[in-house]
């Protein structure tokens, strides 16, 4: 399986429709090279351009949808489309990645988990998603998680749980802590004895330089490939088989340990 990872750069300078038109230029080259595309979270707006999440809005099926929906079916791909800053017609905004399939049909729609900001941002100014999602591919499942819910092991565990052997982190990972993005995204990988496709974005918005970095980890935890810190697409091949194989050779999986009695005594 061969796939792109487009870590986009997101400056103030462009507007978020000419991005949008790049971006899917971008997936459109990438026919003939990559089954597989990933795109960031929020490259619309960037992750920590607060103000422009509500202006920037849009509806499951807007306009990303429809250039992204097109061009995963000119280009044959699947692909996660990273994420939007989605409006729930009866609900909050969420921070909601896409992944559609190679006939341009949406395959899946995650709602971030975990936001990001503490009393601030996105915390606020999102609502939480609930649910769990896999998306079933020729040859492996994906498992999406969004930035922020990169530091949270339980959710990838539990997208293992329900057959992840891919996982997608799609990201705007600010630069000032790049050393846990690569950090984390080699554990998940390892502690799962999966794969990790982590994309984040380049750039600077809203005075937040962005670290890039996205990285291709097996599960055994070695980097396959890594970006610099601009933008760039980086391909890499990789076989979904080695999953099942190390798991297999080493099965650590298998020795959790679920649902321990808690401490007693004082
Ligand atoms: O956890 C971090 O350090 C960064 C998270 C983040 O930027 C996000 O979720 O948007």
């Amino acid at each position: 399986m061969r796939a792109s990872l487009i870590q986009i750069a997101v400056d103030e300078g462009e507007s978020a429709e000419a991005r949008r038109r790049r971006a899917a230029s971008l997936v459109r080259q990438q026919a003939g090279a990559a089954d597989l595309v990933v795109l960031p979270e929020l490259w619309t707006t960037g992750a920590f351009a607060y103000e422009a999440f509500a202006a920037e809005a849009e509806p499951l099926e807007g306009p990303t949808y429809e250039l992204m929906a097109k061009a995963a079916s000119d280009a044959g791909v699947w692909l996660h489309a990273g994420s939007i800053p989605e409006r729930d017609p009866e609900g909050p905004l969420y921070n909601t990645s896409l992944v559609f399939s190679p006939s341009g049909d949406l395959a899946a729609a995650y709602r971030k988990i975990h936001r990001f900001g503490f009393d601030q941002g996105e915390a606020v100014l999102m609502g939480a998603g609930r649910e769990l999602v896999t998306v079933r591919l020729p040859g492996t499942t994906l498992g999406v998680a969004t930035c922020y819910d990169l530091r949270f092991p339980e959710l990838f565990r539990g997208l293992v749980a329900h057959g992840a052997e891919t996982l997608i982190v799609a990201a705007g990972w600010p630069e000032r802590r790049r050393a846990h993005w690569t950090l984390l995204a080699r554990a998940r990988a390892v502690e799962n004895q999966a794969f990790v496709l982590a994309c984040g974005t380049a750039g600077t918005h809203a005075g937040v330089a962005q670290a890039g970095h996205s990285v291709v980890v097996d599960p055994w935890g070695e980097v396959l490939a890594e970006a610099g810190s601009g933008e760039q697409v980086l391909t890499v091949e990789f076989d979904p088989a080695r999953v099942a194989a190390t798991r297999d050779q080493f099965p650590a999986l298998k020795d959790r340990v679920l649902g321990l009695e808690p401490p007693t005594g004082a």
